[in-house]
């Protein structure tokens, strides 16, 4: 069975009461990426916070001592103490402030390394079928910010903590000042929270909807920087184009984005008119109190400060805790990616390979593409026996290609069997099965690393064998061009890099094959091996096919009927279908559709 998305068009709600396991899930990612600094962070935080009651508390008795200074009962100098102890107070706040910022630093990155681990331990365990589905790469691009977000909880969970210690000690200071302005004050939260949650709805909402197009645009932003696309984009005189198209996109980006942007300033506007409404009610419960008598003129001056700095750090825990519903809404997504990998690994089989190769045989073999509404296999039965070239041939989208990556196991079959040695392989991990395969695709990868590495990779765990790589450079026609390039076999390759140099195509195809080559494998795929070689190089590698790769197999895929002639068996392909097979000679003789192409192909060779 292989896992799949499907399309999810809005995002799962996230309420308040999922907030405490989202914050336990952000504690144990932040825990496990970096405890020290978590724990440091968070004790500086706790110093901060109670340096604010701290500040308050000795706030009080200094203002005490002036007003007694200025009535007589007391001297400047008792004044003195209290204001060396407010400086220092104010100090190791400053520097615990300080030393927690530089912590925090180093935690972000810790976390985001983390997250972004967890991320590629998914994108690597994907099945291939996975990267056919639109709504995989939603969830991938949505990953970067869902990351970031991540990060917010964990910071944000950090810094609700020195609110509340703040908050919380400081509101012991107010109480024994006026207990009365505790219920006032705490009201403070309700309107910052709620606007909080609220604007961050709106804007999840509207990053989940802009991903499908931000996609788009990002696609349509690489065709007009990446040096693949560079040539084509100006030959065609593309640039304009496909720039007033991503433009478009991000104009549409920007409307949608204003929409949202007014949401949140009504709500914050009338947060913020609420949150001024009740400070100025606690404010004048103080007044009120002060004329009255009932408290101390003292204590009614460092109240109206308290007000002021805890009423702000109210406000500021509830606008915290509202972010952090904001950010649990992408921890969420978060975690659902990663739920992808449990997922991934129970459904992936777990038997293992044959340990030979004796023969591989497909048998009424069907497969649909999970993003197509037809098959590009029906009932396809098809035998590979060690030693043989077998050839698959076929019009164009007649399913070769689809068929060799079955063969491979990087697709299973939606029914039909693939048996390899008389195992059924839909129960062998997959992993185990490439080891027994070599395959070069026709858009074989061009990897942006030295000559020697673009081979060595055939077989990692022999990449560091100079030798058996200039051998497999050799079989495949590649020693004689990467021994002058400028450092030989240690030549960085692509120009994009320091030092790097381009190859021709057909160059690149050579050392593809070397790397196929190179690993080694009992069963080798080769699909239009040959498309960009110069005539004499394929005339040389199909006369010496047999013996390169004696006692191995080949399964050959190629338009060019030249080069499946000499094949052991030749398969032909139909809209999915296997139409004809047999050798050269028994097709011909069958005069159907081989003999059709074949006759068209020659023909053009043949002068009249
Ligand atoms: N990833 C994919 N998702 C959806 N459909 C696909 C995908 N890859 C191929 N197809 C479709 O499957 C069918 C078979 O494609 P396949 O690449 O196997 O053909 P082919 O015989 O190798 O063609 P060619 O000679 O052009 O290389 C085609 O109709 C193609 O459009």
């Amino acid at each position: 069975m292989v896992v799949m998305i499907g399309p999810v068009d809005e995002p799962p709600p996230v309420g308040l009461r999922h907030l405490p396991r989202l914050c336990r899930h952000a504690l144990s990612i932040a825990w496990t990426a970096g405890r020290g600094d978590l724990i440091l962070s968070t004790g500086l935080q706790v110093v901060a916070g109670f340096g604010l009651a701290g500040l308050l508390l000795i706030g009080q008795s200094a203002l005490q001592s002036v007003l007694d200074a200025i009535s007589g009962s007391g001297s400047l100098s008792d004044v003195l103490p209290w204001v060396l102890a407010m400086s220092a107070v104010a100090a190791l706040q400053s520097l615990a402030g300080s030393l927690q910022r530089e912590r925090q630093q180093i935690l972000g990155e810790l976390v985001s390394r983390y997250i972004e681990g967890r991320v590629l331990d998914v994108t690597v365990a994907a099945d291939l079928a996975m990267f056919d589905e639109p709504e995989f790469h939603n969830r991938v691009q949505r990953m970067q910010m869902s990351g970031n977000q991540a990060l917010n909880m964990v910071f944000g969970l950090s810094g609700l903590v020195r609110a509340v210690v703040g908050v919380t000690a400081a509101l012991v200071a107010i109480v024994a000042i006026a207990p009365i302005l505790l219920p006032l004050l705490a009201l403070v939260v309700l309107p910052a929270w709620f606007a909080a949650s609220r604007r961050g709805e709106a804007f999840h909402k509207f990053f989940w909807k802009m991903t499908p197009r931000d996609r788009e645009r990002h696609y349509l932003g690489g065709l007009l920087q990446s040096r693949g696309s560079a040539k084509e984009v100006r030959a065609f005189g593309l640039a304009g184009h496909l720039r007033r198209r991503h433009d478009q996109l991000y104009d549409e980006r920007i409307t949608e984005l204003k929409k949202v942007a007014r949401k949140q300033l009504v709500v914050t506007f009338g947060a913020n008119v609420m949150i001024g409404a009740v400070l100025a009610a606690t404010l004048l419960v103080v007044a009120w109190l002060s004329l009255r008598g009932t408290v101390p003129l003292a204590a009614a001056g460092i109240a109206v400060a308290g007000v002021a700095l805890v009423g702000g750090r109210l406000a500021e825990a509830g606008w915290s805790a509202g972010a952090l519903t904001e950010a649990g809404r992408y921890l969420d997504d978060y975690l659902a990616f990663t739920e992808l990998l449990p997922r991934v690994r129970t459904a992936r089989p777990t038997g293992t390979a044959p340990p030979g190769f004796a023969r591989l045989t497909a048998e009424d073999v069907t497969f649909t593409y999970p993003t197509a509404p037809e098959p590009a296999l029906r009932g396809v039965t098809l035998e590979v026996a060690a030693g043989e070239v077998v050839a698959l041939v076929g019009e164009n989208g007649s399913g070769k290609t689809t068929l060799a990556k079955l063969l491979a196991g990087l697709y299973r079959p939606d029914a039909g069997t693939i048996r390899w040695d008389g195992t059924d392989m839909s129960t062998v991990d997959p992993d185990g099965w490439h080891d027994h395969v070599a395959v070069i695709f026709q858009d074989f990868e061009r990897f942006h690393l030295t000559a020697a590495d673009n081979i060595g990779l055939g077989r990692v765990s022999a990449a560091d064998d100079l030798d058996a790589i200039k051998a497999a450079a050799r079989q495949a026609g590649a020693d004689g061009f990467i021994e002058e390039l400028p450092k030989g076999y240690a030549t960085q390759l692509g120009p994009e890099f320091v030092g790097g140099t381009d190859l021709s195509v057909g160059q690149w195809q050579r050392i593809a094959l070397a790397r196929a080559f190179f690993r080694g494998a009992p069963f080798i795929i080769l699909d239009e091996p040959t498309a960009s070689l110069d005539a004499r190089a394929e005339q040389e590698l199909f006369e010496r096919i047999r013996s390169l790769l004696a006692a191995r197999t080949v399964l050959l895929i190629s338009h060019r009927f030249s080069s499946v002639r000499s094949a052991d068996r030749i398969y032909v392909l139909d809209a999915g279908k296997v139409v004809e097979s047999g050798d050269h000679d028994a097709l011909m003789a069958l005069g159907g559709l081989y003999a059709e192409l074949f006759t068209l192909q020659a023909a053009a060779y043949v002068e009249g």
